[in-house]
C-alpha cells in the first residue's frame, strides 16, 4: 500500500511538471451544452473554466466550483489507491459488482477474490474512460506500471470472459457476418473523421482462453489503450474492431446473455470474403490507417497476414510483434551468458507451442541466425506441440511448422524421436532456452524445471510467455525454486520479482508484445509506410534489444521497466521509420515528406516521433456549427 501510494505521489509530481509546461492548442467542437458533458472526448467534468461554461452553454449544468485538472487527478488517484488496496473498499466494490451484475459475475469468479478485486479496479477505470478520456489517459500514462495489468493483460482476459455481464455501453465497431454487403457504408457510421490505428480481432483465440466470439472485443480495446498510453496515438483516432463471424464455443452459443451472433464460425472462402470486405471498407475511408490483426486462431492469422501484408499497411501482433519481443529477450539471454551476440546461432532453443506465436518466434529467430551465420546455418531449434516433438515423420504437419521439424538424423543425434516428450527433450538436449507459447498453464512442471538445471548454458533462460496468468507455463516462483537462482526468467503476464531468501532477488521480466506493437504502429503511421516489412520489424526488435545495458543484463534484466514504455516506444517507432525510409516505403505524413524523413539523423527521427505523440491536457474548446 505504502509503495503504491508513494509511486502515485511521484507520478503526480512528474505529471504536474508536465502540466505546467504544456500549452494546449484549441480544439473545435460541433456540439454544445449537455451533449459535451456526455462526450468523453470533450468532457472535462468539473474542470470546465467559467468562461468556457458560458461559451458552450454549460452554465448551470455543473456544480459551481471549478476543479483543476490537478485536483481531479489527485481525487481519482486517491480513489484508485484506496480502491485497489484497502480491504474494506475492495469489499465495497465487490458488493457493488455483485449487485450490478450478480449472476454472471458470481458464476465466473466463484472462489477467486483476486479476480473480483481486479474486475472492481477495471470497472473504476472503465467508468472514467466512459466519462472523461483526457483524465483517463493521464491517469493511465502516469501510473502505467500499476494499471497496465488492469486495462491490459491479465485482467483484460477476465473482462472478455465476463463481457455479457459487464457490458454497459459499446466501444469501437462491430461488424458481423450478417453485415455482408453493407460494410462499405457502415464504416461511415464511425463518428470520427480520421482514424490512424485500428486493432481488429475475430475473437477466435483470445489470449490462452480460446474462442470467446464477440466478447473478444476487450482485447482490441486494451491494445488501443496501450497505443494511446505508450505510443501517444490520439484517442480520437483509434478504432477497436470486432469482426463477429460466429463462435464455435458451445457454452457461449447456449448462453442467453451472449451478445454475439449465435451461429458457428464461417469457414473457408465465406470467412475470407467477409474479412476482404472489411479491409476494403477500412481502406476506402481511411487509406492511411494501420491495421493490427490480434488474437486470430492460427490458420487465419497466417492466411490473412500473407493475404494482406503486401496490399495494406497491416501486421499481425501475435505472429510478428511477439516474435520481435521474444528475439530481443533471446539476444539478451546470450548477453547474460557473457557471450557475443553472434553466438545466438549456437543456442539450443526449445519452443513449446507450434501455434501462431511459437512459429512466428522461430521464423524470426531463423532469420536472425541466417544473418549472423549465413543462409546455410543450421540452427538448433526444437519445436513441440501438444503431441510432443515435431519431426519430419509427423503426419499432417502444418506447412508453417515444416521448416522447424527435425530430420531423422537430427533426432538420432540426441536420442529423440517423433513425439518425444518435453521432459525427454530437455534431458537429452540440455537447451540454453526453454520458451513456452502453448497457452497451457503449468506445463513447465517441477520435473521439467529441475531438468533445466542441467542446461548447457551458464544462465538458462526460461520464458513462460502464455497469457493470462493462469495460462503461464510456470510461475516466476516455481521457475526460480526448481530451476535454480541462476536462470533468467520472463513471462507474458506480470509476476512480482521473487525473493530468493538470501538477500538476492530473482528478477521477473515481462516478455509481452506490448514492448513492440505500439512502436511498430506509431513508426509506420508517422512515416506513411505503404506496408510493414520484415526489415521494419527486425529494426524494431533490435532497437528493443539494444535498450538494455550490460549492467542490467547482468542482473537478469532483459526488458526495460514498463514505466519507460513511452520512451521505448518512441525509440522503436523511430527505428521503424528509418527502416521504412531505407526501403523506400515511406510516403511521409502531412507536411513531412519522404525527403524530409530521409535526411533526418537518428536523433532527429526520435525527436520527430516524440513531438508527434499525443499527450492528455485539457484544450480550450471552441464551438463551431
Ligand atoms: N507474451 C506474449 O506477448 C504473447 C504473444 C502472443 C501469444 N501469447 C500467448 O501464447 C499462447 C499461444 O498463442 P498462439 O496464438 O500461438 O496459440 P495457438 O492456439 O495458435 O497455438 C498453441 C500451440 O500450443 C500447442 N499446445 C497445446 N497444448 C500443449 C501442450 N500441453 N504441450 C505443448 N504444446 C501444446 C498446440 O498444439 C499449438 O501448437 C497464448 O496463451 C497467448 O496468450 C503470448
Ligand atoms: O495480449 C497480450 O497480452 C499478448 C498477446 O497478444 C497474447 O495474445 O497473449
Ligand atoms: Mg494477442
Amino acid at each position: 500500500m505504502w509503495r503504491v501510494a508513494r509511486s502515485a505521489a511521484s507520478s503526480l509530481r512528474q505529471s504536474r511538471r508536465r502540466m505546467s509546461t504544456a500549452i494546449p492548442g484549441p480544439c473545435i467542437v460541433h456540439k454544445r451544452g449537455a451533449d459535451i458533458l456526455h462526450d468523453p472526448w470533450f468532457n472535462k467534468d468539473t474542470g470546465f473554466p467559467l468562461t468556457e461554461r458560458d461559451r458552450l452553454g454549460l452554465r448551470g449544468l455543473l456544480p459551481p466550483r471549478v476543479i483543476s485538472f490537478e485536483q481531479q487527478y489527485d481525487r481519482f488517484s486517491l480513489l484508485l489507491v484506496i480502491g485497489g488496496f484497502d480491504f474494506l473498499t475492495s469489499l465495497f466494490f465487490f458488493l457493488v459488482l455483485l449487485v450490478e451484475s450478480y449472476r454472471s459475475l458470481e458464476k465466473n469468479t466463484q472462489g477467486q477474490p483476486d479476480n473480483v478485486v481486479s474486475l472492481a479496479k477495471w470497472r473504476i477505470l472503465n467508468r472514467l474512460h466512459d466519462r472523461n478520456e483526457t483524465l483517463y489517459y493521464r491517469v493511465l500514462i502516469d501510473n502505467i506500471k500499476n494499471f497496465a495489468p488492469t486495462i491490459y493483460t491479465p485482467t483484460v482476459g477476465l473482462v472478455c470472459q465476463n463481457y455479457s455481464g459487464l457490458f454497459r455501453r459499446p466501444r469501437g465497431m462491430y461488424f458481423s457476418a450478417k453485415d455482408k454487403g453493407e460494410m462499405m457504408s457502415m464504416i461511415y457510421n464511425w463518428p470520427a473523421q480520421q482514424v490512424d490505428m485500428i486493432v481488429l480481432t475475430d475473437g477466435s483465440r483470445i489470449l490462452g482462453l480460446g474462442d470467446l466470439g464477440v466478447q473478444g472485443i476487450g482485447i482490441p480495446i486494451g491494445k488501443l489503450d496501450m497505443y494511446v498510453a505508450a505510443a501517444g496515438i490520439n484517442p480520437q483516432r483509434i478504432l477497436p474492431v470486432m469482426l463477429d463471424v460466429g463462435t464455435n464455443n458451445e457454452k457461449l452459443l447456449a448462453d442467453k446473455l451472449y451478445l454475439g451472433l449465435r451461429q458457428h464460425r464461417l469457414e473457408g472462402d465465406e470467412y475470407l470474403a467477409i474479412v476482404d470486405e472489411l479491409m476494403e471498407a477500412v481502406h476506402a475511408r481511411w487509406p492511411k490507417a494501420i491495421v493490427q490483426f490480434e488474437d486470430f486462431q492460427m490458420k487465419w492469422a497466417f492466411e490473412t497476414l500473407e493475404r494482406y501484408r503486401k496490399r495494406f499497411c497491416m501486421f499481425n501482433d501475435d505472429v510478428q510483434g511477439t516474435a520481435g519481443v521474444a528475439l530481443a529477450g533471446l539476444l539478451g539471454s546470450v548477453r547474460a551468458q557473457g557471450r557475443p551476440l553472434t553466438d545466438f546461432a549456437d543456442q539450443k532453443i526449445v519452443v513449446v507451442g507450434a501455434g501462431s506465436a511459437g512459429l512466428g518466434v522461430l521464423k524470426m529467430a531463423l532469420q536472425a541466425v541466417s544473418r549472423m551465420a549465413g543462409p546455410h546455418a543450421d540452427p538448433h531449434f526444437f519445436l513441440l506441440d501438444k503431441d510432443g516433438l515435431i519431426t519430419k515423420e509427423r503426419k499432417c504437419i502444418d506447412p508453417a511448422a515444416t521448416p522447424f521439424a527435425k530430420s531423422q538424423g537430427e533426432t538420432k543425434e540426441f536420442g529423440l524421436c517423433e513425439g518425444s516428450s518435453l521432459l525427454d527433450v530437455i534431458k537429452k538436449v540440455k537447451p540454453h532456452v526453454l520458451l513456452g507459447l502453448s497457452g497451457v498453464g503449468g506445463v513447465f512442471n517441477e520435473e521439467i524445471l529441475r531438468a533445466m538445471k542441467e542446461s548447457d548454458s551458464t544462465k538458462p533462460a526460461i520464458f513462460a510467455m502464455s497469457n493470462p496468468t493462469a495460462n503461464a507455463e510456470c510461475t516466476a516462483e516455481e521457475a526460480f525454486k526448481h530451476a535454480g537462482e541462476n536462470i533468467v526468467f520472463a513471462s507474458g503476464s506480470p509476476f512480482d520479482d521473487v525473493d530468493l531468501g538470501n538477500g538476492k532477488t530473482g528478477h521477473v521480466n515481462q516478455a509481452n508484445n506490448m514492448y513492440l506493437f505500439p512502436g511498430i504502429g506509431l513508426g509506420s503511421l508517422l512515416c506513411g509506410a505503404r506496408i510493414i516489412t520484415d526489415d521494419m520489424l527486425q529494426a524494431a526488435a533490435e532497437c528493443l534489444a539494444s535498450y538494455i545495458t550490460d549492467g542490467e543484463i547482468q542482473m537478469g534484466i532483459l526488458y526495460p521497466s514498463i514505466d519507460s514504455i513511452r520512451d521505448i516506444t518512441a525509440e522503436v517507432g523511430a527505428a521503424v521509420v528509418r527502416a521504412a525510409v531505407a526501403e523506400g516505403l515511406a510516403d511521409g505524413r502531412g507536411e513531412v515528406g519522404p525527403k524530409d524523413l530521409k535526411y533526418m539523423s537518428k536523433e532527429q527521427t526520435i525527436k520527430y516521433v516524440k513531438e508527434n505523440m499525443w499527450f492528455p491536457v485539457y484544450s480550450p474548446l471552441v464551438h463551431e456549427k
